[in-house]
């Protein structure tokens, strides 16, 4: 488990929770939603990741002398808030998405009911926790989508943002389809299996390609995968290789792969693969590295490619891409002391959702998602109800039809401050994210204008809104 410092949030919410505490309200019931309003990439769905060390941050959420000093020295806080503090814990209720799930704009992924001090402090870890992993998470299926049944290598660690980033990284991009990484440190923490291949500098060390993979062969026999690129591909590194698996074959080991880490990697690993076929290796296994992204791997299948190892870093690590960069994730007030809260921007888009809520996935009979539906926590949708598109109720409205089955997609993963539903192993959520991308809608997955999954609102949610909006504008 990770820790992190109870200080792992903005000033403003310890301001925030002064002033509750100042005004005596602290202990006013509340509840946030943390959703996102456009799915990252220009694609039609995330994968929900990093609930995880966000729940852990909240179990452990407690502030240590050395933290009330700090505090103290910021001469802002009032003694008998900084008192307040040392007893400062998270002993609210959360109700949660299982990461690994694909989900939607405008869904609640996690909400969070407890005291306005405690739900309102902890909303930048949350945030800083999921929409990274989220997006990098998103940012896998979508490669791991692109090479099809081909393993991919997570190789970010070097263009990751910063040590902690790395980490996430590794973690979110296996819940996202990528089950292995180059991060050592990731390996032992998340026991996520490790793997890789060798350098440029490997070869340049040695005072000659066939002397350098002669020796990398030698002190690795059963796991040689041979960089071939480091001055000519076809012409040095190809044949190189094919030597050196004859010499493996001779002592009777294997040559495991080679890697190509630049050119055009369609023409090269066609080239690569005929060599090696006639030399008589076929089972001889083709890696691909150099700046890849869904929409490079996408390519080089299309132009028939025989790359069978994609190995995927910084594209991968910072979330290149448009629509890529930081996912919007946001955290609002929906119900305050009894009463549900909303909040008018002139950007419809931005329109919140109020109230306490549940979220309804539409099943079809052959098992795949029809559509997601959120209500009031009281509602119970049916087939026949009228729903409505959250941003444009008046313009866009669908009956539910009679073949659907309902199915309340979160669950209560803490209560109390405790962790009462605790998913540790990462290989069960990136299986359910293989499952969930099968089940989605057809067209989904496309790079280029993806089909968008619908969610909708209730009438009930729809009213409540809309007479809310009324009551504010007034
Ligand atoms: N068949 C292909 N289709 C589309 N993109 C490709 C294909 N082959 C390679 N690429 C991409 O083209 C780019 C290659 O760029 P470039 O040739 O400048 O770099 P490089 O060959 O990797 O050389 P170096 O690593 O020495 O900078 C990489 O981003 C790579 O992912
Ligand atoms: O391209 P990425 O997806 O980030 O994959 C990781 C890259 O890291 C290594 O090289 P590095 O980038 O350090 O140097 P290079 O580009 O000169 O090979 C490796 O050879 C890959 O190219
Ligand atoms: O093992 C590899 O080939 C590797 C690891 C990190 C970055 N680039 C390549």
């Amino acid at each position: 488990m990770q820790t992190y410092s109870p200080l792992f949030s903005d000033f403003y919410q310890l301001t925030m929770l002064a002033g509750y505490f100042a005004e005596g309200i602290h202990e006013t019931p509340a509840t946030f939603d943390l959703y996102f309003r456009k799915p990252p990439f220009q694609g039609s769905y995330a994968v929900f990741a990093g609930l995880k060390p966000a729940l852990d941050f909240l179990e452990n959420l407690q502030f240590g002398d050395d933290d009330i000093a700090y505090l103290r020295g910021l001469n802002e806080f009032t003694p008998e808030f900084l008192d307040f503090l040392k007893h400062f814990r998270f002993r609210g209720k959360v109700t949660a998405m299982p990461e690994g799930t694909c989900v939607f704009p405008r869904e609640p992924l996690v909400t969070v009911e407890g005291t306005l001090a405690e739900t309102q402090y902890v909303e930048t870890a949350l945030l800083n926790c999921i929409n990274f992993q989220t997006l990098v998470a998103t940012k896998a299926a979508r490669v791991t989508t692109a090479a099809g049944r081909k393993s991919v290598l997570e190789f970010g660690l070097r263009r990751a943002q910063g040590p902690d980033g790395g980490l996430s990284v590794a973690r979110a991009a296996y819940i996202g389809g990528i089950r292995s990484t180059s991060n050592i440190w990731a390996g032992k923490d998340l026991n996520i299996p490790v793997k890789g291949t060798h350098a440029h500098s490997w070869v340049m060390s040695f005072p000659d390609e066939l002397t350098a993979f002669r020796a990398y062969a030698r002190c690795f026999p059963k796991n040689c995968i041979l960089l071939i690129d480091t001055y000519d591909t076809l012409q040095s590194g190809l044949p190189n290789a094919i030597t050196v698996a004859r010499e493996m074959r001779e002592r009777g080991e294997k040559l495991l792969g080679i890697r190509i880490d630049s050119g055009d990697l369609a023409y090269l690993s066609k080239e690569v693969r005929k060599a090696f076929d006639a030399a008589g290796f076929p089972d001889v296994l083709i890696t691909a590295s150099s700046d890849l992204d869904e929409y490079v791997i996408d390519s080089v299948n299309r132009e028939g490619g025989c790359v069978d190892i994609w190995g995927v870093g910084t594209r991968l690590a910072t979330c290149a891409g448009e629509g890529g960069g930081a996912l919007g994730g946001v955290y609002k007030l929906a119900w305050c002391n009894g009463l549900p809260k909303l909040k008018i921007t002139n950007d419809p888009s931005k329109l919140t959702l109020p109230d306490r809520k549940k979220l309804w996935r539409l099943i079809n009979p052959d098992g795949s998602f029809f559509m997601d539906v959120i209500s009031l926590e009281r509602e119970v949708p049916q087939p026949g109800d009228r729903v409505f598109d959250p941003t444009a109720p008046l313009l866009r409205s669908r009956i539910i039809p009679d073949n659907v089955r309902f199915e309340s997609i979160r669950h209560t993963v803490m209560e109390n401050g405790s962790i009462v539903r605790d998913e540790s192993d990462l290989a069960c959520l990136a299986d359910r994210c293989v499952s969930q991308l099968e089940r989605l809608p057809e067209g989904s997955l496309r790079l280029l204008n993806p089909h968008l999954y619908k969610v909708a609102i209730t009438a009930g949610l729809n009213d409540l809104r809309t007479r809310l909006l009324r009551e504010l504008q007034q």
